[in-house]
Order: structure tokens, then C-alpha cells, then sequence
């Protein structure tokens, strides 16, 4: 049975972001993610957690400057001394939070860059390397250009190959079932395939992005293919829903409450 984390990026926004956590809780979730803890103090953040008995399965490394549309540094040879700064930003909240699943965002780039492709393995290796004494993995995901234009790492293939390459222990691939269908389809063949070197998944419809019980992918499908695969990390709802998130929750019913 699929362990699912909510998304308090994406879900829940009704409420302000500390009160998602409780929002979460009362749904029935036993884990939650979310892209950045930043703005908040990170000890505010970890009451939040323990108030509500949820384990924090994933957030994102700092990517920069956000609104200005940075989107993470790993692949820009110009800004490794912000990815370190990023590094050490990150470790505070980690620790505090206890989430042992970090993100590295490649950041706007050219993949036939040979500079850019030299940056990112370079560090994607650092950060690796840093977290490992803390029991950290980073994860890297690739993510379709009809979202964010110029991203790096766009393709499965390329992620994977940095991954058997470095061959870092705590280095993992994010499996966004919502990019992979977008970038390529064959979404089960690639699970299958990728499995041994996944850290993290997350789901959304495609190509609404919204719950996953719509459009073009059968999850009740791949969630017990998941199973069958013996997958035990998370997966993040990472969508968003079409109206108020909890009237959108009825496919979540079945595994509701499940530990986690
Ligand atoms: O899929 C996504 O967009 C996220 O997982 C992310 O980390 C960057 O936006
Ligand atoms: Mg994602």
C-alpha cells in the first residue's frame, strides 16, 4: 500500500502554510512534502510536525531566487558558491524537521552544455557527499520544459546515468510520474526499469496536474504496480486540486489513516 505525503505547496492552500500541517493531519496523511520551508523558522515548522504526528518526507535545497524565475543552480558553473551556501541553508532545516530526502535543483541550463553538464555533475557529487554523514539522500527529478522551460534536467535517461555514473550511495532519482508521462510515456516500463535508484515519487494527473483520478494515467494501475514492485518510500501529492482539496479527496479514501 503506497505511503502518500501531502504536498502543502500545492495542497491545502486555503489555509495559510502553517496551518496546512493540521489540514493534513485530519485528512488522514501521515506524511507531508513541500517545495521550500525558508520563509518559516525552521522550528516553527518542526512543532508542526510534532504536534501533528506527521514525518516530513521531502522539501527542496534553496533554488535562488524563485520569483525572478531561478529555478536551482546545480548545472550553472556560475553559481556553485550559491549552491554551497545552499547546502549548508538546507542542513539547519533538516535537521530540525528530520527529513532524511533533500532535492537539488538543476537550475536553468543548456544539457548540450558541456560546461553546464561538467557544473552539474560536479554538484550533484558535493551535495551528495555533504548530506551523507547526516544520513541524508538528495534526490535529483527531471521535470518537463512545458512547466519550466530551459530546465536542465529534462529527460529520465540523462538523470540516470548521472546517478550509475557518480555512484554515491545517498544519490537517488525523484520519479515524478506527472513529468515522466509528460516527457516520455511509458511510465510503468520506466519504474520498473528505475526502481533500484528511486528515493522519492510524486503523482498528479496529466495533463491537468490536478487529482489523480482524471486524465490520460490509471494510478489505481501504478500505485499497485508500486506494490508489486515492493516500493516503500513515499509518494507525493504533488497536484492541484480542482476545487477545495478536500472535496477532491476521494480517491485518497482507501489508504486514508494507514501508518506510515
Ligand atoms: O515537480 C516539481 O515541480 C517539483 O517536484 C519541484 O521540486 C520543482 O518545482
Ligand atoms: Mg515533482
Amino acid at each position: 500500500m503506497p505511503r502518500f505525503a501531502a504536498n502543502l505547496t500545492m495542497m491545502f492552500t486555503e489555509l495559510p502554510f502553517l496551518d496546512r500541517f493540521e489540514a493534513a493531519a485530519k485528512a488522514g496523511f501521515s506524511a507531508v512534502e513541500f517545495l521550500f520551508p525558508y520563509e518559516h523558522p525552521a522550528e516553527a515548522i518542526a512543532e508542526r510536525l510534532r504536534r501533528h504526528g506527521l514525518t516530513q518526507a521531502l522539501f527542496n535545497l534553496p533554488p535562488g531566487d524563485w520569483a525572478a524565475g531561478e529555478r536551482g543552480f546545480a548545472a550553472r558553473p556560475d553559481k556553485f558558491a550559491a549552491l554551497q551556501a545552499s547546502l549548508v541553508a538546507a542542513l539547519s532545516y533538516a535537521q530540525a524537521t528530520g527529513v532524511t530526502r533533500l532535492h537539488l535543483m538543476a537550475g536553468l541550463a543548456d544539457r548540450n552544455d558541456a560546461l553546464a553538464v561538467v557544473a552539474y555533475r560536479k554538484a550533484v557529487a558535493v551535495a551528495a557527499h555533504f548530506f551523507a554523514p547526516h544520513g541524508i539522500d538528495v534526490l535529483i527529478e527531471p521535470i518537463n520544459g512545458r512547466d519550466v522551460p530551459g530546465y536542465f534536467l529534462n529527460d529520465f535517461a540523462f538523470a540516470r546515468d548521472v546517478i550509475l555514473d557518480l555512484k554515491i550511495p545517498n544519490l537517488k532519482l525523484q520519479f515524478d510520474i506527472y513529468h515522466c508521462q509528460i516527457l516520455h510515456g511509458d511510465v510503468t516500463t520506466r519504474l520498473r526499469e528505475l526502481l533500484p535508484l528511486i528515493g522519492h515519487i510524486q503523482i498528479a494527473s496529466v495533463p491537468s496536474r490536478s487529482e489523480p483520478d482524471d486524465g490520460e494515467l490509471n494510478y489505481p494501475f501504478l500505485f499497485a504496480e508500486l506494490d508489486r514492485l515492493g516500493y516503500d518510500g513515499y509518494v507525493g501529492c504533488e497536484y492541484r486540486p480542482r476545487g477545495a482539496t478536500l472535496d477532491g479527496l476521494g480517491w485518497f479514501a482507501p489508504y486514508a489513516g494507514r501508518a506510515s
